[in-house]
């Protein structure tokens, strides 16, 4: 089954970035493109630059928020639609970052989702569970209930969307849950989301892991922050073997 690779470059990259998405299509080869689909989610600033170079690349672009509004008085923001306009056709939401940062709750991200759908875009929806709920126990608990909240009206433009597990205490840290952790949650995200929804792997994702992790069962892909930044690093990431769990 193909896997669907996606780099969140988060608040990195100036104007010159295309070098790395040119780069990134030199090096996929056929078999790449066979196996996996590769989109790439930088600042909203860099949309306009990348979408020539991502087009010749056959690479997708994405953002990495939007707002619940197509458009209105909402200083600093950007809408699914204005994604959509500059080239887009994926957004990641509730990433960690912005539950964190920016307190960004479930029924937010729903809403946020709900609005990319309507965009015509295909959400990201990401969960994960902080480093006190793992210590807890509470992991599996903890993501359900946000996929449960987070998981947008499927009758709104079709309703396809993917869903990325990031535990928060894998993100940037160069620790990985171990297998059967990565296996549980994502069975439990299996539960709610129905067999036609991928569910993405988040979390210190790099070449020499990347093959593990997208063996796992219900692992359909990969969120990476990081790594994506290099097309050298990504397409290692890229072009790992992984086994197909059917
Ligand atoms: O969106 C990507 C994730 O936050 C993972 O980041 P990382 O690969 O740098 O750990």
């Amino acid at each position: 089954m193909r896997r669907l690779i996606v780099g969140n470059w988060k608040m990195n990259g100036l104007r010159g970035a295309e070098k790395e998405i040119t780069r990134l299509g030199e090096l996929l080869t056929p078999d790449d493109r066979k196996r996996a689909d590769v989109v790439v989610c930088p600042p909203a600033t860099l949309l306009g630059c990348l979408v020539e170079e991502a087009a010749a690349a056959g690479i997708e672009l994405g953002g990495q928020n939007c707002h619940i509004r197509p458009s209105g008085a909402h200083t600093g923001e950007v809408s699914a639609e204005m994604l959509a306009d500059a080239g887009a056709k994926w957004c990641i939401v509730g990433h960690s970052e912005r539950r964190q940062d920016h307190g960004e709750r479930s029924a937010l991200v729903r809403a946020k989702a709900e609005a990319a759908l309507r965009a015509g875009l295909t959400p990201i929806i990401c969960v994960g569970e902080k480093p006190e709920d793992h210590e807890a126990g509470r992991a599996e608990a903890v993501v359900g209930s946000q996929i449960e909240v987070a998981m947008p009206n499927i009758g709104i433009s079709g309703g396809r969307f993917v869903t990325a597990y990031e535990p928060i205490w894998a993100v940037g840290t160069g620790v990985v849950p171990r297998p059967s952790h990565i296996e549980a949650i994502h069975a439990r995200i299996r539960k709610t989301v129905g067999p036609d929804t991928p569910i993405l792997y988040g979390g210190s994702v790099k070449g020499k892991n990347a093959g593990g992790i997208l063996s796992i069962p219900n692992v359909d892909g990969a969120l990476i922050g990081g790594a994506s930044l290099k097309a050298e690093d990504f397409h290692e990431i890229i072009s790992a073997r992984w086994t197909d769990h059917g």
